[in-house]
């Protein structure tokens, strides 16, 4: 499918036009058509790990905690995109989420709304065996855990910090918790880990997790993304097969990023998330917030639209509205990765919400 450009002129009925040909809907619209419904907050851009591929040795600069939304602010503007956007998928990342102590603050808060919105949340985690009881109890629906291997010298080497087993309790606890499903991230690396598709698969079926690869993208601090470099979704794929029968899931795919395959016949899954070599950006219904409040209608796009700015200097719930609902208009078409002259966005991954 490709992203149909929506421009004044083919808009001849339906709600009248507000600013630059956006029709005045309460909705997030984009100017392709898009609807964003998926809201994916980055609570922080701190992490308790290193992973090479995202961040260095010594960290980032972080942001100051005066930069932070708090947790009224974080609610706040929730609360808008629930109750005023049309928003009805929250997803809960950042940096890593469970370093903020008032996330079940906020997740609770956005479990009270109505309509309640689906809570989900994207860790690494560390931490997630002490605190996945309580995250049920505050609302989450099912948390994304990332892993990379399962090796735990590799994961210490590759992470930085020797916290594989920390990592394994975590997903036990999730499991245990009933976050289901307890989806499992893995990038893989050229000369680093891309021998575990196999064995990572084979560890998740045993544990009942659903497994995606993801394809690496241009998302580093270091910007050294080397597209040659990349393990393609095709390859994951084919390393698969040498193990596995992979036939097509039939669900709908509607706007998720992973391509789903039933493993020997079902009903368990692995998914590919090919972000680069098979973009997914016409189907897109996400908006994403910064930990500081900046908006970005866009994982890629090179503006930011500040929500904090207005918010703390007494901007009413609708004019914060009005502004998301303008800042969406100008989403890109998509991420432009694979265009001549694209550029990766200033913040990494970790600082945008991955
Ligand atoms: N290009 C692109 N990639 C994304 C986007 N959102 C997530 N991803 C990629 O997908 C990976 C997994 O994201 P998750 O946080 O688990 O979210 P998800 O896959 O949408 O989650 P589910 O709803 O559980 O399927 C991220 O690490 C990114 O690599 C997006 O908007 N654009
Ligand atoms: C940025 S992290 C934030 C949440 C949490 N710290 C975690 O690791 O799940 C979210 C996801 O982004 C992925 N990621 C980081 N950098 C990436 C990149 N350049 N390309 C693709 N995925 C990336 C990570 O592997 C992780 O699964
Ligand atoms: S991928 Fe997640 S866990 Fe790893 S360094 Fe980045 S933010 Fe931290
Ligand atoms: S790159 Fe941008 S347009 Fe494409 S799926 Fe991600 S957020 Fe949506």
């Amino acid at each position: 499918m490709t992203a149909v450009h929506l421009g004044m002129p083919s808009i001849t009925t339906g709600p009248p036009a507000g600013p630059a040909g956006r029709p005045d809907t309460p909705v997030l619209l984009d100017s392709y058509g898009r609807i964003a419904t998926d809201l994916r907050v980055s609570v922080t851009d701190r992490c308790n790990l290193r992973c090479t591929y995202c961040m260095p040795a010594e960290g980032l600069n972080w942001l100051a905690k005066s930069a932070l939304l708090d947790t009224g602010e974080l609610i706040r503007l929730i609360e808008i995109a629930v109750l005023k956007l049309g928003v009805t998928e929250l997803r809960f990342t950042g940096g890593e989420p469970l370093l903020r102590k008032d996330l079940e603050e906020v997740l609770a808060a956005s479990a009270a709304l109505s309509p309640r919105p689906l809570l989900s949340l994207t860790t690494n985690g560390i931490g997630l065996e002490r605190r996945a009881e309580a995250l049920a109890a505050a609302g989450v629906d099912r948390v994304n855990v990332s892993l990379d291997t399962i090796q735990r010298d590799r994961y210490a080497e590759l992470t930085r910090r020797d916290r594989l087993p920390d990592v394994l309790a975590g997903l036990r606890a999730a499991r245990a918790a009933g976050l289901a499903p307890v989806k499992v991230n893995a990038v893989l690396m050229r000369g680093v880990n891309e021998d575990e598709a196999v064995p990572l698969l084979e560890f998740c079926l045993d544990g009942g997790y659903e497994l995606r690869f993801i394809e690496q993208m241009p998302l580093d601090p270091q910007h050294g993304w080397d597209r040659a470099e990349m393990v393609s979704g095709p390859e994951i794929l084919a390393a698969l097969r040498t193990k596995f029968t992979l036939t097509p899931h039939t669900a709908e795919r509607g706007a998720a990023p992973a391509e789903r395959w039933q493993v020997d016949g079902g009903p368990a899954t692995v998914g590919v998330i090919a972000s680069v070599s098979q973009p997914f950006c016409s189907a897109c219904d996400r908006t994403r917030l910064t930990a500081d409040g900046q908006l970005r209608s866009c994982l890629f796009g090179q503006d930011e639209t500040d929500l904090r700015g207005p918010m703390r200097a007494g901007a009413t719930d609708e004019q914060l509205a009005e502004r998301w609902r303008a800042a969406m208009w100008a989403k890109p078409a998509g991420h432009g990765i694979n265009e001549v002259g694209f550029a990766q966005p200033a913040r990494p991954m970790s600082a945008i919400g991955g």
